[in-house]
């Protein structure tokens, strides 16, 4: 764990992001997943809005999943062993890469068959306080053909973009600086299924 969190903390201070693969185990990954379809199951999830306060609405031609916010003072044992997990990221970050992260917030995300999530930054004008996104991925399994990866659009010293493409392959964990990665969802081909967060700089 000391070694990832290094590896974790050096990544994001060099390139502002970092891909961990098996950052949760099978069984770990297998009960999250479970979970999710519990409450899915319990209609427990919304469609995502875009934009913030009175601006909210929802928009399936910019995002078409369906998400359920993770309650600080409700979490399930499981849900509250991952955030202990993140907790310790948010430590790590602190310390090496003076990030001031103060507080988490998150929710589980389904996209259905043939949704997307457009280009966007995570942190912007009217939600200033979101400094670094982490996102974890339950899918049992997931090939090319399934498609949906994630595409990070990461600025080059030139002003160019890099693009990096991240099937959401269960277990695999995927943090960035949210002012400072566009990225999008592309359509996905399966049901696809996770639990996506920020590190905020407030309580
Ligand atoms: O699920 C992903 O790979 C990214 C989700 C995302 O960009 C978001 O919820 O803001
Ligand atoms: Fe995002």
């Amino acid at each position: 764990m000391e070694e990832q969190l290094d590896h974790i903390s050096a990544e994001i201070y060099q390139k502002s992001y970092v891909i961990v693969d098996n950052f949760v185990d099978k069984e770990f990954q297998s009960a999250l997943l479970a979970e999710q379809m519990q409450l899915l199951g319990q209609g427990k999830f919304r469609h995502a809005a875009v934009g913030k306060g009175g601006q909210k609405q929802v928009r399936t031609e910019i995002r078409g999943d369906e998400v359920h916010w993770m309650d600080a003072d409700d979490l399930s044992p499981l849900q509250a062993a991952y955030w202990e997990k993140l907790e310790e990221i948010r430590k790590a970050l602190n310390q090496n890469c003076f990030l001031g992260l103060r507080s988490f917030e998150g929710h589980f995300a389904r996209y259905p068959i043939g949704s997307f999530y457009k280009r966007h930054l995570d942190q912007f004008q009217a939600v200033p306080h979101r400094v670094v996104t982490v996102i974890l991925y339950l899918n049992d399994s997931w090939t090319q053909d399934e498609e949906g990866a994630l595409r990070m659009y990461i600025p080059q010293e030139d002003g160019s973009e890099l693009i990096e493409d991240v099937l959401p392959v269960g277990g695999r964990l995927v943090i960035f600086l949210s002012g400072e990665i566009p990225h999008e969802v592309l359509p996905t081909k399966k049901e696809r299924i996770s639990i996506t967060g920020w590190f905020r700089n407030i309580d």
